[in-house]
């Protein structure tokens, strides 16, 4: 199916095209473009409030456009149905309240309801999904226990391994590293890579910690000021001055002594470096 717009691409995966988002009664963000093409690990990056979860809700159909339109692989979304929906397109939000009652097994195993047959039933597929989901979070140990009984970092990973179940071609993560300690980021944000890679899957995320989208992110889209400020690979949009702009704060970029690899250093103003 053709896409009935000239802005975005249509060879993306997922594209928002022309899309204003409103929270409450308030437009966060205002015509924006942007496409994500297949297999590529795109970063949401902003300052708290600027609509990275937001963009994220629409993009993935559990809150409607204000305007413009949201295509999945070119057919808008608001045509496809719910269930097709949570085949194709699998989301972890920011914060999410788990039943304390559920059984960490059994959270992962509601990634799988999309593809439940109407006589119910867990078949080996759903059986292996989950098994693989607790395996990649490196849950494993903790499938039988309850929910309530898990740490925050934890918790995070059982949802993400529901997500992970759901084993939908599009992923998007809003802040997937929040409450996980630093080698269990690198690990969460390697794995994303690697299903980018290795399974054709297409990832949005929300970060919050610009080196580690400048390391993992094929490309990075910027919000700021209401809509999409810059969009672009990571040496293009990582600069000092967008990074001024759109944070309030000075970037500088080093090298790593070992993997020569950028990185970004941050210093609040310039008093700091002058001391
Ligand atoms: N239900 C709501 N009602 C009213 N305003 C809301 C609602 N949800 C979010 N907002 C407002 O919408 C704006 C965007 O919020 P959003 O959560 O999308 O930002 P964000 O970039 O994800 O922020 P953060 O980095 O803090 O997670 C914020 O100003 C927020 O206060």
């Amino acid at each position: 199916m053709t896409i009935t717009t000239s802005r975005v691409s249509t060879t993306a995966a997922l594209a928002a095209s022309g899309v204003s988002c409103e929270a409450g009664t308030r437009t966060v963000l205002s015509g924006v473009d942007l496409d994500v093409r297949p297999g590529e690990v795109l970063g949401l990056i902003g300052a708290n409030g600027t609509g990275k979860s937001t963009l994220l809700r629409v993009l993935a159909g559990v809150r409607p456009a204000a305007a413009g339109e949201v295509l999945l692989g070119g057919r808008p979304l608001h045509q496809i149905s719910s269930r097709e929906r949570a085949r194709q397109i699998a989301f972890v939000a920011q914060e999410e309240t788990a039943p304390s009652d559920l059984l960490v097994s059994e959270l992962v195993a509601l990634g799988r309801i999309p593809h439940a047959r109407a006589w119910g039933g867990v078949d080996s597929a759903s059986r292996r999904a989950v098994a693989e989901a607790l395996r990649l979070v490196d849950l494993e140990y903790a499938a039988g226990q309850s929910m309530d009984r898990l740490s925050g970092g934890e918790r995070r990973r059982a949802l993400i391994a529901r997500g992970l179940a759901q084993e939908a071609p599009v992923l998007l993560l809003d802040e997937p590293t929040n409450h996980l300690d630093i080698k269990r980021q690198l690990a969460l944000l390697r794995l994303v890579r690697r299903l980018c890679r290795d399974r054709a899957r297409t990832v949005v995320l929300a970060l919050h910690d610009l080196d580690l989208a400048a390391t993992f992110c094929d490309r990075i889209a910027v919000l700021h000021g209401g809509g999409l400020f810059a969009h672009g690979t990571p040496a293009e949009v990582l600069t000092a001055s967008v990074l001024h702009d759109a944070f309030g704060v000075l970037a500088t970029r080093v090298t790593h002594p070992l993997t020569g690899r950028t990185h970004l250093l941050f210093s609040h103003d310039e008093s700091e470096l002058h001391p």
